[in-house]
């Protein structure tokens, strides 16, 4: 099958459809998120001032005016401008908008141009407040959410960890644990930890109060894609892998079943290696940072739970003894879609060519597969990722964005009857898989 070129694509999910997801998402929600962080930082005030002085307060003030500046923009639809910051990825995203305005003919705005970057360029926007602070250049202003989420999902952290230990004993024991069935549990652990993400909530709390493992069989139904037995097939015909990767998504509950799907990879034997990909900097509110993995172990390890302290420290070992490997890279913060990472990160997808199984998180990964795109829900996954086929891939999603593909025909009219929202409230989900390569 020839790759589409652009021109046979579909369009790109844009806010000037009045009514989508993406319309709703610019006009009510990231004007909430921004709004969000003027508190934020004015909650700071007090302890800034005393750990930075003036300038750290000063600080305070341009990261609050910028943001506010900023939410007018997205508010009024102005046209995009360039970044001023010198972050080493400037460049790259201002030729960005040269090469956008050139081919347009226009100036990108927020309810003009495609979603995925105008979203992508919010956040990095937020960074150049950031990285133009005189003291405060490393201040992560989603931080306190971000840490809010894990603490008030202690529970469910603590039954799913106290389970992962158990698991683990069986393998220790040897008493011929279902090595199929645990996979497919940590996988749909893992795909249901991606509800709890706070962009979608626009920085409302998400919080994963209950135990997933008890609902897995009552959420399975919600599973509209689950392509589980081609995974495990792939699995079963190479045997152990040297390397399984897992594109991170959220800090919070999401990271911790990421990290248990990570830890069981390990001890069930199907890789010897996993690598983890966070991002460079704080992104889409409740992205994983290096902060944010680093602040998670310590805080297992911290913690009077037997299962959690006992992860914390094997977990900050596997950092140690390689089995498990933390990286970023500045593509995953970009405004590019996945199909773009050849030409733009050609060092990364060489890396990803070189894993036997590549795992992305969420929606936003989700929607940089598919090209943020508006696909026929019919469309396979396969030819949705138009040109991205570095490794096998498992997208593990619960769907947040009006676009979905992979459906079987007349699936979307059945599921519409049910939940006419089903794309964008997070009830639902896929685990999409392509073991397409590049020649
Ligand atoms: O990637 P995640 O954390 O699962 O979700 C990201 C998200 O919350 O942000 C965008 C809406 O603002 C959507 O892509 C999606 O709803
Ligand atoms: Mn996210």
């Amino acid at each position: 099958m020839t790759e589409p070129r652009e021109q046979q694509l579909p369009p790109s999910l844009s806010a000037k459809f009045q009514g989508s997801f993406a319309y709703f998402t610019i006009r009510d929600r990231l004007p909430v998120i921004l709004a969000r962080i003027a508190d934020t930082v004015y909650r700071k005030k007090v302890v800034i001032l005393d750990q930075y002085g003036e300038d750290g307060s000063e600080d305070l003030k341009s990261v609050a005016g910028c943001v506010s500046k900023l939410r007018n923009e997205v508010q009024t639809n102005k046209e995009i401008i360039p970044l001023t910051d010198s972050h080493r990825d400037v460049e790259v995203w201002n030729k960005y908008l040269k090469d956008v305005t050139e081919k347009e003919n226009q100036a990108p705005k927020w309810f003009l141009s495609p979603w995925l970057y105008v979203e992508c360029y919010m956040y990095r926007r937020i960074q150049e407040a950031v990285f133009n602070c005189k003291v405060l250049k490393d201040l992560d202003v989603f931080e306190e959410q971000k840490q809010k989420t894990f603490m008030d999902s202690q529970r469910a952290i603590i039954t799913l960890m106290t389970y992962l230990q158990e698991v683990s004993q069986r393998f220790t024991t040897n008493d011929s644990p279902n090595v199929q069935m645990l996979l497919q549990e940590f996988m749909q652990v893992a795909l249901w930890g991606n509800k709890c993400d706070l962009s979608i909530s626009a920085s409302q709390e998400n919080a994963q109060e209950q135990c997933l493992l008890e609902q897995l069989h009552h959420l399975e139904p919600n599973i509209l894609v689950n392509d589980f037995d081609q995974v495990w097939s792939l699995l079963k015909e190479k045997g152990q892998f040297k390397r399984i990767d897992i594109v991170l998504d959220n800090a919070g509950f999401e990271l911790i079943s990421d990290l248990c799907l990570a830890e069981y990879l390990i001890i069930s034997g199907i890789t010897t290696t996993v690598y983890l990909h966070g991002k460079a900097f704080p992104w889409f509110v409740s992205d994983v940072t290096p902060q944010d993995f680093k602040w998670t172990l310590n805080m297992l390890c911290a913690s009077n739970s037997i299962s959690m302290s006992h992860f914390g420290n094997v977990w900050k070992n596997r950092l140690e003894d390689g089995s498990w490997k933390f990286s970023t890279h500045d593509f995953w913060t970009m405004p590019f879609d996945f199909s773009e990472m050849k030409t733009y990160a050609s060092d990364l997808y060489q890396e990803l060519k070189t894993s036997g199984l590549v795992f992305l998180k969420g929606d936003l990964n989700y929607r940089k597969l598919v090209g943020d795109r508006n696909w026929n829900t019919t469309t396979s996954f396969v030819e949705s990722l138009h040109g991205f086929y570095p490794s096998p891939l498992c997208s593990l999603r619960t769907s947040k964005a009006d676009v979905i593909v992979g459906l079987k025909d007349g699936q979307a009219g059945e599921i519409e009857k049910m939940d006419k929202d089903y794309m964008i409230n997070g009830n639902w989900a896929v685990i999409s898989y392509s073991s397409k390569l590049d020649v």
